[in-house]
């Protein structure tokens, strides 16, 4: 693909996702704590002589939707509205080499407009400032401003205003079991609505924060049992995930728990090797359809 520009965008783990009750607006006030993991999707955008056209590749490329509604299409048409692009110009071939799962709990869509909104932009030369791009990666989805910084932050507001967060020592070491099937994000905040009558001002917890910034696994561990608010309710909609989550436990992870809305389980390890002695246990459980070890923090979304 000649001419074409490829940028590298991470997953996500919300280590804390602090949940309020549902504003009126339909969405919920969150203390969102990403950390930023090293799986990673890579989009690349080419001039294309006719139309705009996508395509996808990898291992969950049949569940991408490849029309006008994939996040990395309305990225693109979202930046050549904002500055002006040329219609001729706008044609561009989006290819996505899909390696987060779908539907996941791990911002793949998300990651996936975040580097499509990269790439037009260094593509077509907008000058637009960061700033500028992250505020159209907010109006494109709660979660993409992060997917674009990537590292570690406190996502706070419907999950789009960040603050970095400090992680300290030489990072940590997860394992993600994925499921089969996705699980709808607003079908788990209407779960939780629904658990959850009277839910508190969501706030960060000072000792996840502080286990973070120590880059002290163990610690970690500790503050991350209750730590996502949507957990129960992707456990009522998939209550088969309970047995993900004692399977990781029983083979040696400091901790498990549902990564975001899921139903993708997420793991914490001693290390690497620990790490991998979760993975090989959980493939052989038969309680996932497949595990990967994977480390954080990650950069964000970086130009090839
Ligand atoms: C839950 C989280 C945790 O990081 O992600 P996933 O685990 O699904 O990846 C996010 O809040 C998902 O963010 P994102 O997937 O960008 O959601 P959006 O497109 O902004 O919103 C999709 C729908 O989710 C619900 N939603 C989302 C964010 C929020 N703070 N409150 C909500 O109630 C609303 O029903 C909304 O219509
Ligand atoms: N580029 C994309 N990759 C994956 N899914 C996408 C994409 N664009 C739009 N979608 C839609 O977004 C839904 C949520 O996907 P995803 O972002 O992977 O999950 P999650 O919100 O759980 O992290 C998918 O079911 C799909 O219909």
């Amino acid at each position: 693909m000649s001419g074409g520009v490829t940028v590298r965008v991470p997953a996500k783990v919300n280590v804390q996702l602090a949940v309020g009750g549902a504003r009126a607006d339909g969405f919920h006030d969150l203390a969102n704590v990403f950390l930023a993991v090293s799986l990673y999707d890579e989009v690349t955008v080419t001039p294309s002589p006719d139309r705009p056209y996508l395509t996808c590749s990898g291992p969950y490329a049949e569940q991408v939707p490849l029309d006008s509604t994939n996040l990395a299409a309305r990225a693109a048409e979202a930046l050549a509205s904002r500055y002006g692009i040329d219609p001729a110009a706008r044609n561009v071939h989006i290819h996505i080499a899909k390696d987060i799962p779908v539907a996941g709990g791990m911002a793949g869509g998300s990651a996936d407009g975040a580097a499509a909104l990269l790439a037009c932009d260094a593509l077509w030369g907008t000058g637009a400032s960061r700033t500028e791009l992250l505020g159209i990666c907010a109006e494109l989805g709660s979660d993409v401003p992060f997917s674009l910084v990537g590292g570690a932050a406190l996502g706070t507001g419907r999950g789009e205003k960040l603050t970095d967060l400090e992680v300290g020592g030489t990072g940590f070491h997860w394992v993600f079991a994925t499921a089969d099937g996705g699980l709808s994000t607003p079908a788990v905040f209407r779960e939780f609505d629904r658990l959850t009558p009277q839910a508190p001002a969501p706030e960060a917890s000072p000792a996840l924060l502080e286990a973070l910034r120590s880059g002290d696994a163990e610690a970690l561990a500790v503050t991350l049992t209750h730590s996502n608010d949507l957990q129960p309710a992707a456990l009522s909609l998939r209550p088969a995930l309970a047995e993900t989550l004692e399977a990781g436990v029983a083979a040696g992870a400091l901790a498990g728990l549902v990564s975001g809305s899921g139903p993708t389980t997420a793991f914490l390890a001693a290390d690497a090797g620990a790490a991998e002695k979760v993975a090989e246990a959980l493939r052989d459980s038969g309680t996932c359809r497949s595990a990967r070890a994977a480390t954080s923090p990650a950069p964000g979304a970086r130009v090839l």
